[in-house]
């Protein structure tokens, strides 16, 4: 720049450490300084207010997608959620992992799902959560698991992750205490037995079918007084049995007799209703020594987990009459039922159906819908 002399001036718009300008300059008639002031036109500020408005608006309205993206729901158990699929707009995408055979992350991939994406999961007992499955979905924050027990989640890995498990809590109670008594009646009056042998009865074998046994006034001792315990005990007082128990804890609020060694329960009953749940301390605790204490007019009834009994030892006791009977609803291994009791006529056999009634279906339905309503509508916290 040169003013009208020719001479050469310089213009200073932005200088090194402002807002502060070198003092020297101030002296100098060769320079014009400004004030960082190139912009500073009203037409330049108008555009630039509408460029940041623009902005926030692009990346607000990425966030808020993000946000309300439907969430993903993976349902390990048949048919859950199934009230809720049916809304408008849909709150959440179910991925019916059940009905697939696929390793779980190429289910996802077949579902076009991103690993991340999955943010809840939905089970029943029979369905495991393991580890892996927990460590292959980044964004999980639930459990729900449309049982009472939670044996099948690893808790351990789930409390690392701060991931919420949450349960059925005592909505089957009734229908498993139910199935306990059913079991141990069938047991007691060989209904089942008696139903394959009515069917071939015909009049060559009128007297082939052996006795049953009362229900009133049996020693039933029960193993893990909690609420299907319980409930198991409220009902079978009333058939007159006589009620004692094992528990971690003696009950102070209970007059039945507590036992703290499983082995003397066992041999003070005539029969064990098993409805404790599984842990590493009740694994196998009904093993041969509580089997022989209980004897040969012994009966065992388990509507808890099947790992409670050691089954290779029932069915050697079963098969030699060292107990007299069974009843059971789950197995250690299922869907595996141990063939050896098969053939035996003194075990009643059920596939862990003690919660399966349509009105418990329905319950469960709207139980798992609102946990993960709830889950769902508590936002985390912005720290
Ligand atoms: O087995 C069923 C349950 O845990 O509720």
């Amino acid at each position: 720049m040169f003013d009208e002399r020719g001479n050469k001036r310089w213009w200073l718009d932005v200088f090194e450490n402002e807002p502060n300008v070198p003092e020297e300059l101030f002296a100098l008639d060769n320079v014009v300084l400004s004030p960082h002031a190139a912009a500073y036109t009203l037409d330049c500020f108008m555009d630039a207010c509408e460029h940041v408005a623009k902005s926030l608006d692009a990346f607000f309205s990425m966030v808020m997608a993000e946000e309300e993206e439907v969430p993903a729901i993976l349902v390990l158990a048949s048919s859950f959620g199934i009230d809720i699929k049916s809304q408008n707009p849909p709150k959440y995408r179910f991925l019916e992992a059940f009905s697939s055979n696929l390793p779980l992350l190429q289910f996802l991939q077949q579902q076009q799902t991103l690993p991340p994406s999955v943010r809840a999961i939905i089970c029943n007992a029979l369905k495991p959560v393991t580890a892996d499955v927990i460590r292959s979905l980044p964004s999980l924050g639930l459990v729900v698991t449309a049982s009472a027990g939670t044996d099948h989640i690893d808790l351990t890995e789930c409390r690392r992750r701060r991931i919420q498990v949450v349960n059925i809590g005592g909505l089957f109670t009734a229908d498993v205490a139910d199935m306990a008594v059913a079991l141990l009646i069938d047991v007691l009056f060989k209904i089942s037995a008696g139903d394959r042998f009515a069917r071939n009865w015909g009049l060559s074998k009128p007297l082939g079918f052996p006795f049953g046994s009362k229900l009133g006034g049996k020693r039933v001792g029960i193993i893990g007084l909690g609420r299907i315990g319980g409930e198991v005990a409220k009902r079978l007082e009333a058939f007159d049995c006589i009620i004692k128990y094992h528990s971690r804890n003696k009950n102070p609020s209970v007059s039945y007799t507590f036992y703290s060694n499983v082995v003397d329960l066992a041999s003070n009953s005539d029969v064990l209703v098993l409805c404790c749940p599984l842990t590493e301390q009740t694994r196998h605790l009904i093993n041969k020594e509580v089997m022989l204490a209980l004897g040969k007019d012994g009966i065992i009834i388990n509507v808890g987990r099947g790992a409670l009994i050691d089954e290779k030892e029932l069915v050697q006791c079963l098969v030699k009459g060292e107990i007299r009977g069974a009843g059971l609803d789950v197995f250690e291994d299922e869907p595996n039922v141990p063939k050896g009791l098969f053939p035996l006529d003194n075990v009643v056999l059920s596939p862990h159906a003690a919660a399966l009634t349509l009105d418990g279906f329905k319950d469960s339905c709207e139980y798992v819908t609102q946990s993960l309503d709830t889950f769902f509508s508590i936002k985390p916290q912005v720290s």
